[in-house]
């Protein structure tokens, strides 16, 4: 089986992507190594503090953003990272090539049930001079790479650097990300979908009608039963979908009129975005593709509708979008 540096070679990725693809693979390591002593390491719960988003910090989300951060900086590729749980960017080596944006721990809430969590990535190219926020404010489309890992009954890897999906799994026995599938691809139709059902009744109207016709099922429109998921993090759920196809969205709602969004574009949206569409799969705001969203803040949110292609075209079409054609572009 290939490991994913002899993938990498085999895609022809330039040496210091390779290189910085292999750091965040290694820091993964290490992250699935503290994760999994759990409670023994006292890694578990919350700290006193929030990050910018108002969000209270998990102990894990912390150990593990300064786990990416001291790699990266190490690595000497990367110009700078902008993290969930970072304020402000942070520059990093002035001769890298490449900004990281990353969700150190995605779905930390499960941490402390023991249930899935994963670690998200997107890879920009840097920008020539000054290192600023507008350097990292660039559309999905320009990533170079984005992945994530799962911290799962195994610990796996999906990358692209847009020569289709892969899934990687870790060998607990060599410690190396072996290429488990290569090419993954989404079922174009589904049966199944994932969504928080407790917001209900914050969605839009759009949004309302779709999932009333899946609730509905065969004695409805869409003549046929459908079957519901929600692990919670995200991670998870877009493994779900690349795996077995499906519909995941967190939908725009006004639960808070101050956040109507819930997911973030720079570091979750856009990579997840990525993985489906290189697995054939589409991924929408219900008004916009993802990958080309202009990104205004690094911590900017947005709704996010994805998976099977055919199952989000009739999502979009609710969403009055023809689908048939390009979705606008503002
Ligand atoms: O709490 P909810 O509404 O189920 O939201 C779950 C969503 O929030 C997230 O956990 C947000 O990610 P973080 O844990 O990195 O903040 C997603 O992974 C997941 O899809
Ligand atoms: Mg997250
Ligand atoms: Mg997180």
């Amino acid at each position: 089986m290939q490991n994913l540096a002899q993938t990498l070679t085999a895609q022809a990725i330039n040496a210091s992507l390779a290189d910085l693809l292999l750091t965040l693979a290694d820091t993964s390591k290490a992250i699935s190594q503290a994760v999994r002593h759990g409670a023994l390491a006292g890694v578990l719960g919350a700290t006193e503090q929030e990050n910018v988003q108002g969000e209270t910090q998990k102990k894990l989300d912390v150990i593990t953003n300064d786990m990416l951060k001291d790699a990266l900086k190490a690595d000497g590729n990367v110009r700078g990272l902008a993290s969930e749980e970072e304020d402000y960017v942070v520059e990093v080596s002035k001769d890298g090539k490449y900004l990281v944006c990353f969700d150190p721990l995605d779905g930390s809430s499960n941490i402390d049930i023991n249930s899935l969590v994963g670690t998200i990535f997107s890879v920009l190219p840097a920008p020539a001079g000054e290192l600023t926020e507008q350097s990292f404010l660039q559309k999905g489309r320009d990533q170079v790479a984005a992945g994530y890992v799962l911290y799962g009954p195994s610990t796996m890897m999906a990358l692209t650097t847009g020569n289709g999906t892969q899934f990687f799994t870790l060998d607990p026995n060599s410690g190396e990300f072996l290429l488990t599938q290569d090419q993954v691809t989404i079922t174009p139709d589904t049966a199944e979908f994932a969504i928080n059902m407790s917001n209900q009744r914050f969605w839009e109207a759009p949004m309302q009608t779709y999932i009333a016709d899946l609730l509905i099922g065969e004695l409805g429109p869409r003549e046929r039963n459908f079957n519901m998921r929600w692990i919670a993090a995200m991670v998870g759920d877009v493994h779900r979908v690349l795996c077995r196809g499906g519909i995941f969205t967190y939908p725009t709602d006004n639960k808070n009129p101050q956040k109507p969004y819930k997911l973030r574009l720079m570091y979750e949206a856009n990579p997840m975005a990525w993985l489906v569409e290189q697995a054939g799969g589409k991924a929408s705001t219900g008004y916009q593709t993802i990958l080309d969203v202009q990104p205004t803040a690094i911590h900017q949110r947005v709704a996010v509708i994805l998976g099977s292609a055919n199952e989000v075209d009739t999502c979009l079409s609710y969403h009055g979008q023809d689908y048939s054609q390009e979705p606008q572009v503002d």
